[in-house]
């Protein structure tokens, strides 16, 4: 699949960033247009892959951003995008969209330019192109509180129903105790590109019939149609240099013996297996997907076609349903073969409920504060000085 990528706030252009080295470091080309949107000046000059070009900052003339960012305050998030919508635009002009298959949409959802600017930029994209739309949304970790909480609960809604496909990652899930935050986030941001650009670069290269089992861009936007919020699991193993598996790699294609000997077939079976019981970007229950996409990526020569089958037929007894696609994507000097699961519309999802818990926790007790603070204003302002009169 061919994508524009877009990461709007923070943690978005972060993660964008992560693609691209993943895609540099793997030989794939998956994002073929990027673009990073925020409203903080400095967080802007840090991308290591973005090029400088693709960076936008929105909001620098607005009061409360002033190019600082929108400190978690989500309505300053959106209101800014909005504001600065005909420079987002601008922006997307140079997208020739004929090259690409579907846009995504990168944010995290705790803070306000991603969760807040993320809708605004969702609807000029919908508004402005026909290709899918889908996102990938961070949620925060419980541990950041309730305020981050709110935003994702909020954000959330406006995203799922405004995109084809939002895949979900948990902070949660994802956090190693013994590291720092920001040390956790960038390890947490290479797992997540990994998954992410193993599993859509498949069938980028428009040479789907390099491999017999190839999965296609269409495959991928097909299971992604339910809607929904969808989940992704990955596991992966080295290749072993047998003289066989060299061999395998120099023949021409029309050469190559697909060995198929019943151990590749298990090594198959058994890395989507693995991936499907692996942590998930989102953790959820698995037989509550709508469809699922496997994508076996690697050296042709670890390819097997009964594994293929194999695979499908255990994945579809474990996702409980019949819309169950598993294909290759040949990487001819990959020294690792994959596999990514992509979980479609995934309606069991306890982090999802525990959000939103949060966030209506977090909304009354900012109620009661407010409720508070005003009547605490109130009494000192009236307290005993009922003679006096106001100046005006
Ligand atoms: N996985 C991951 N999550 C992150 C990272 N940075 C921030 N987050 C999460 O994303 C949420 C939003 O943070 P940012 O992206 O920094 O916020 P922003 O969208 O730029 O918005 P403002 O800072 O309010 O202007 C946080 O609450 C965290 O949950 C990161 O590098 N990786």
């Amino acid at each position: 699949m061919k994508l524009a990528t877009i990461g709007v706030g923070n943690a978005g252009s972060k993660i964008v960033d992560r693609m691209l080295e993943f895609e540099s470091r793997t030989d794939r080309n998956l994002c073929r247009h990027v673009h990073a949107i925020n409203t903080a000046r400095t967080d802007l000059a840090k991308p290591d892959y973005i090029p400088e070009e693709r960076r936008v900052l929105i909001g620098d003339t607005n009061q409360k951003a002033k190019g600082h960012g929108v400190g978690g305050d989500v309505e300053v998030g959106a209101e800014v995008a909005k504001a600065d919508l005909d420079e987002i635009r601008r922006a997307f002009d140079d997208v020739e969209i004929h090259t690409v298959d579907a846009i995504l949409v990168v944010a995290g959802l705790g803070g306000g330019s991603g969760s807040g600017g993320g809708p605004v930029v969702i609807d000029a994209l919908q508004e402005m192109y026909d290709e899918p739309v889908y996102a990938l949304g961070v949620l925060p970790g419980e541990y950041e509180g309730g305020r981050p909480a709110l935003n994702a609960a909020r954000s959330l809604q406006s995203f799922v129903s405004k995109v084809d496909n939002f895949i979900g990652f948990d902070n949660d899930a994802w956090r190693a105790r013994e590291q720092t935050i920001e040390e956790g986030y960038e390890q947490m941001n290479r797992e997540l590109a990994a998954r992410l650009v193993t599993l859509l670069a498949a069938g980028e290269t428009d040479d789907s019939d390099v491999a017999e089992n190839a999965m296609d861009s269409s495959d991928i936007i097909r299971t992604l149609n339910t809607g929904g919020i969808s989940s992704i699991g990955y596991a992966a193993t080295q290749v072993e240099e047998s003289s066989e598996g060299l061999l395998d790699r120099w023949s021409s294609d029309s050469q190559r013996v697909n060995r198929d000997d019943g151990s590749q077939a298990t090594k198959i079976k058994g890395l989507v297996r693995r991936a499907v019981n692996s942590r998930l970007t989102l953790p959820g229950e698995v037989s509550s997907a709508d469809r699922a996409l496997a994508v076996i990526s690697g050296p042709p020569s670890e390819f097997s076609r009964k594994g293929i089958e194999s695979a499908r037929q255990w994945l579809e007894q474990e996702a409980d349903t019949v819309e169950v696609l598993v294909g290759d994507d040949p990487r001819e000097s990959s020294p690792r073969l994959s596999a990514a699961v992509l979980l479609s519309n995934v309606t069991e999802a306890p982090r999802i409920d525990e959000i939103q818990n949060q966030a209506v926790d977090a909304q009354e007790k900012i109620a009661e504060q407010e409720a508070v603070r005003e009547e605490q204003i109130n009494d000192l302002i009236t307290d005993d000085n009922n003679d006096l009169d106001p100046v005006v």
